[in-house]
């Protein structure tokens, strides 16, 4: 079996005195797409910005590649494991902007924008070339969401953090945001994502197995 690219060992996030989860321990095969399932305020953002690097932890370790995350610049790791927020925050400009200026950061060269890849990925979702020239504080919640989703896939990450990616979207954009990260992931076999969402069918098609976060009594 090959060895996993993600794994976390006895890892435990606390607020304040208060531990949210602890004594967590999984791994993520290549290839592998994975669920987190809990109740609203469980720590499933948490668990996901924990393993984007984002916040700390307050017990046990990530590897990523079998290397702790401490081992890696954080633009290093980041260009290769995108969060999605499920709020994205998105530069003041056009959608157009938000999409080159990641190419900005010297982290992604050689890489440069494509547009003819963006208009393929926005073309099954309805919209063309005059959608990359709306400022992005005319979009709605869901186009939001489409821009930081086409933002991150563009850049061919290996593990997507994918937190309700599509909670703002109606059903249709919202499954065809599915294909597109499908696509992406067939594109090479050992890219891997964990998905949260409120969407029980949604996980049912986009992941093979799930981790599920419990309150803990407080
Ligand atoms: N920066 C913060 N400071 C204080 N408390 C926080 C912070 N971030 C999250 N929390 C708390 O931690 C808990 C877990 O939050 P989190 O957003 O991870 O939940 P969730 O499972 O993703 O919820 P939902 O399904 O509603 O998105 C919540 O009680 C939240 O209020």
């Amino acid at each position: 079996m090959s060895s996993p690219l993600l794994s976390a060992a006895q890892i435990g996030r606390k607020i304040e005195h208060h531990w949210i989860w602890q004594h967590l321990d999984f791994e993520l095969f290549p290839g592998e797409r994975l669920a987190i399932i809990g109740p609203s305020g469980v720590g499933k953002s948490l668990l996901l910005r924990a393993i984007a690097g984002l916040d700390a932890l307050q017990a046990g370790q990530l590897t990523f590649h079998g290397q702790p995350l401490s081992g890696f610049s954080m633009p290093e790791y980041r260009a290769q494991v995108i969060y999605l927020h499920q709020r994205p925050a998105l530069l003041e400009g056009t959608v157009v902007f938000n999409l080159q200026q990641v190419y900005q950061l010297a982290i992604h060269h050689p890489k440069a924008y494509n547009q003819e890849q963006i208009l393929e990925y926005l073309w099954p979702l309805g919209r063309q070339l005059e959608f990359l020239h709306h400022s992005v504080n005319n979009l709605s919640g869901g186009e939001a969401q489409i821009v930081a989703c086409l933002r991150a896939l563009q850049l061919s990450p290996q593990v997507l953090l994918l937190d309700e990616p599509t909670a703002s979207m109606d059903e249709s954009t919202a499954q065809q945001i599915e294909v597109l990260v499908n696509q992406w992931q067939q594109e090479d076999s050992s890219r891997c994502c964990i998905w949260t969402s409120h969407n029980v069918k949604q996980l049912q098609r986009v992941t093979d197995r799930s981790l599920t976060l419990t309150r803990k009594p407080q």
